[in-house]
């Protein structure tokens, strides 16, 4: 008898490893790695996997099953996809399956539990349907909706995912899946002159008569007349006004008169509309000395880590590295933090790169996954634009990643396995597979700094602003001085105050970040000093006053306000702390004439309630926009003159060994908003510490007194980037055994590290989210031991600790690299 044939599969599960199962000598003809098949699982469940590998060695413990179907001719996952899931998975302590199913869209892993529903446009063609595939649209059409699990009790089991799978691509059905509100780029408003009066000399000659008595009318026409000539580049309304001089309502007017034609445009497909690409800038001598050095480090194989301060034009860098890449006959990934996805980088990368360019963003909804996924597969794109998710793609000749905005904390992944940071898989992949990586920010993180310090990553910087644009000027205002001089009033001093109504009066916009949103963190008796607590977490409840209630911002419950003190009934109730909702209240009160807006979670929760909100603000229909850090990251408004920050001392009070790092990038950042054209705009920050250091480093710009100042204390502290860290949550809705199981891993632990680098249990600020109570240990990998090692001993004390039956319903989570 011939060798038995088997193959190891990937499933989308928290097992560890590959699944063995035996094929026929037919099947291996058709299979290959990274090719999608449906197997069984378990007595009752249907999975899609992915071919790991084949081989001949029989298990010796258990009866092999044989694959279900196959589903495609040809892999959907390429050899270094699967290479870097292993990596991934090894690295960040979790499973083959848990990266899998992080990895590969949903709609191409149908399995038991997925569900499926019928498509809302009806197809006419049920002919073109197999009679099993019939069959399940029937089914369907009477229960609305199913899960693989149950539509495998209507067909053939062995064939369902294969059926729903061809049913899916044919457009029948779709995923039941959560709606996401669509990924939706910016909408302009444009004008031009309706194009027969520019044919026909006869209209042309009654418009302008009919706009007799209307000389400005007249004007905009002839003007409009003139750009059209000039360019073929839609023309914005807003810019049109600017430069121009009119009004909305003249425009509209001249619209209903059959004039001019409004229309709106989504600004990302400007590049489709006005074909021209086009040209490269060419670079200013430090941003060619800084690609030079850039160049020489990649020839050497090393990641490059690029410094260069707001404005000095990291893009223009980038975008030459790109062309040299594309003309190489390489693709390139371009990864962003999330929010700056929505912003003018994609429309400028665009703009060189035209339609070789594709984007991933997480509002895309599955199909747009899928066709994302399909094309990169195919190299239809040369580059990819993309948040973290984006690494997973199936690209094909990639030889360059750039991640701007290297320090954002949103590259780490922190809600769903793998715990990644998207920044240190991009430096992994350009390791495995020998790619060019570069890293871009104007507040490098310290891992990254410390790393080109060491040599590790090559480092380049561009100190200068583009042009004649100057940093904003930055000055610290002691509250408690103010307040002791009865120069405040509310939360806003007097100085900022008059600050505000200079700018005003000169028509331009003013930014004010508050890093709480609501109204007060705290509700307060004045009898007793009793507080409201969340009934599901241990954090007091957040005023919010425009919906009068009181909310948790760890698990959404929300109540009315009480009016009375539950505790000993006083009517006296007073709030501490303030959120946005109380700043943007008090400087309505302050400034009643000026338009003021608010940017937080809170007022941002319609439908595109974001872009509206900054399109308003571009076009100057906005004078104050009051935010949290919603607004400090990645935009770019003309005519902000100063930026205020209410209270920077909860930002330096963190309870978090980063804090002060955030503080200062953030802060940074957030005064990048300010004169970002020809005049030199103003950053105000009000702080009750005017003396700390981080603050001081804040005003003078000086990132590397900070970097080095918080490398010391890291350093002393025991803490990245001189100690890699893990930290394990442990969760179970009873204290006793949270507070046993996490105890019991820390007496394992101890066996072979010591104090200084095993800390905890230890209860969180919050020490109960969600009626879990939660404790975390904390790992300092000693510098003389491999992670790999201590990797293992974590491993092993967790094992350990699961073959205790009572153990098992406390929940751990391993994070490796924490933020
Ligand atoms: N060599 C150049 N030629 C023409 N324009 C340039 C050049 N370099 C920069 N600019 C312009 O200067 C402005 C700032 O540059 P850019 O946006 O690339 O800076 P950045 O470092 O990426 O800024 P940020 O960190 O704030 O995003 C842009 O409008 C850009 O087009
Ligand atoms: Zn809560």
């Amino acid at each position: 008898m011939a060798n038995q044939l088997f193959v190891e599969i990937i499933l989308p599960l928290a097992l560890p490893g590959t699944f063995t199962y035996h094929i026929s000598e037919q099947e291996k003809s058709q299979l290959q790695i990274g090719q999608r098949v449906s197997v069984p699982f378990g007595s009752k469940k249907l999975y899609t996997g992915i071919i790991h590998s084949f081989h001949q060695n029989k298990p010796e413990l258990y009866k092999t099953k044989g694959i279900d179907s196959i589903l495609d001719d040809y892999p959907l996952v390429t050899k270094f996809q699967i290479q870097f899931w292993e990596w991934m998975a090894d690295y960040y302590m979790c499973t083959l399956g848990d990266v899998f199913r992080n990895a590969f869209p949903t709609a191409l892993k149908w399995e038991s539990e997925t569900f499926i529903r019928l498509n809302d446009a009806i197809n006419e063609n049920y002919d073109e349907l197999s009679e099993d595939e019939q069959i399940l649209i029937n089914s369907l059409g009477n229960k609305g909706l199913i899960s693989i699990n149950e539509a495998s009790a209507i067909v053939n089991q062995k064939l369902v995912i294969k059926i729903v799978k061809s049913l899916w691509e044919k457009g029948w059905i779709r995923l039941d899946e959560v709606l996401k509100e669509k990924y939706s780029p910016k909408i302009e408003r444009f004008v031009k002159v309706i194009s027969e009066l520019k044919s026909d000399g006869k209209k042309f000659n009654e418009a302008i008569n009919s706009l007799k008595n209307a000389a400005k009318q007249r004007e905009i026409l002839l003007q409009l007349i003139v750009e059209e000539t000039q360019s073929s580049k839609p023309i914005k309304i807003s810019k049109f006004l600017k430069s121009f001089g009119g009004t909305h309502a003249v425009l509209n007017s001249m619209a209903s008169k059959g004039i001019l034609e409004i229309y709106e445009l989504n600004t990302s497909r400007i590049g489709e509309i006005d074909n021209t690409q086009y040209e490269i800038s060419s670079l200013t001598l430090e941003q060619e000395k800084a690609l030079k050095i850039i160049e020489n480090d990649f020839s050497n194989n090393k990641p490059v880590l690029l410094y260069g301060i707001t404005s000095s034009g990291k893009t223009e860098v980038y975008i030459k590295l790109i062309e040299q890449k594309l003309k190489e006959n390489k693709t390139v990934l371009f990864l962003l933090p999330e929010i700056s996805l929505t912003s003018q980088m994609v429309l400028r990368i665009r703009k060189h790169f035209g339609e070789t360019v594709g984007i991933y963003h997480s509002k895309f909804n599955q199909n747009e996954r899928v066709e994302l996924w399909e094309k990169t597969l195919k190299g239809d794109y040369k580059i990819i634009i993309g948040a973290r998710s984006a690494l997973f793609l199936p690209f094909q000749k990639l030889g360059l990643i750039i991640v701007d905005e290297e320090h954002e904390s949103a590259y780490k992944q922190t809600d769903s396995k793998p715990f990644f940071h998207a920044r240190d898989m991009a430096l992994v992949l350009g390791n495995l597979f020998k790619l060019k990586v570069l890293l871009g920010s104007a507040t490098p993180s310290l891992e990254s700094f410390y790393n080109s310090k060491e040599n590790k990553y090559g480092y380049a910087e561009l100190l200068n602003r583009f042009g004649e644009s100057k940093l904003p000027k930055i000055e610290l205002i002691d509250l408690r001085k103010a307040m002791n001089q009865k120069e405040i009033t509310g939360d806003i001093s007097h100085k900022l105050r008059d600050e505000i109504q200079d700018v005003l009066n000169e028509g331009k916009q003013v930014i004010i970040f508050q890093n709480r949103r609501g109204f007060a963190p705290v509700v307060e008796c004045m009898s007793c000093g009793h507080s409201p607590y969340c009934p599901n977490c241990d954090v007091p409840l957040t005023f919010h006053k425009f919906s009068n209630q009181i909310k948790c911002h760890y698990c959404g419950h929300s109540q009315a306000k009480p009016s009375k003190c539950s505790n000993c009934q006083s009517l006296e109730l007073t709030t501490k702390g303030i959120g946005t909702e109380q700043i943007e209240l008090q400087l309505n009160t302050i400034f009643p004439k000026a338009r003021i807006a608010r940017m937080d979670v809170d007022a941002m929760r319609r439908k595109n309630a974001y872009e509206k909100t900054i399109e308003a603000f571009e076009n100057q229909e906005i004078d104050i926009l009051v935010g949290t850090q919603m607004l400090a990251k990645g935009l770019d408004f003309s005519n902000v003159a100063l930026v205020g920050v209410v209270r920077a001392d909860s930002l330096l009070n963190f309870p978090d060994f980063r804090a002060h790092e955030k503080a200062f990038q953030l802060l940074t950042q957030v005064s990048g908003r300010a004169g970002r054209r020809e005049e030199q705009g103003k950053v105000l920050i009000q702080t009750y510490n005017p003396d700390h250091q981080v603050l001081q480093n804040v005003t003078t710009y000086d990132y590397l007194k900070t970097v080095n100042e918080i490398l010391y204390e890291r350093k002393s502290f025991l803490y990245p980037p001189y100690v890699r860290l893990i930290q394990l949550t442990f969760k179970h809705i009873k204290k006793e055994k949270v507070d046993k199981v996490s105890g019991e891993f820390v007496k394992l632990m101890k066996n072979f590290l010591d104090e200084k680098h095993l800390l905890g249990p230890e209860e969180p600020s919050i020490g109960r989210i969600r009626n879990q109570f939660i404790r975390k240990v904390l790992i300092k990998i000693p510098e003389n031991q491999s992670a790999k090692h201590i990797k293992q001993l974590v491993q092993k004390s967790l094992d350990s600790i699961n073959t205790v039956q009572v153990y098992r319903s406390v929940r751990i989570d391993v994070d490796v690299d924490p933020h």
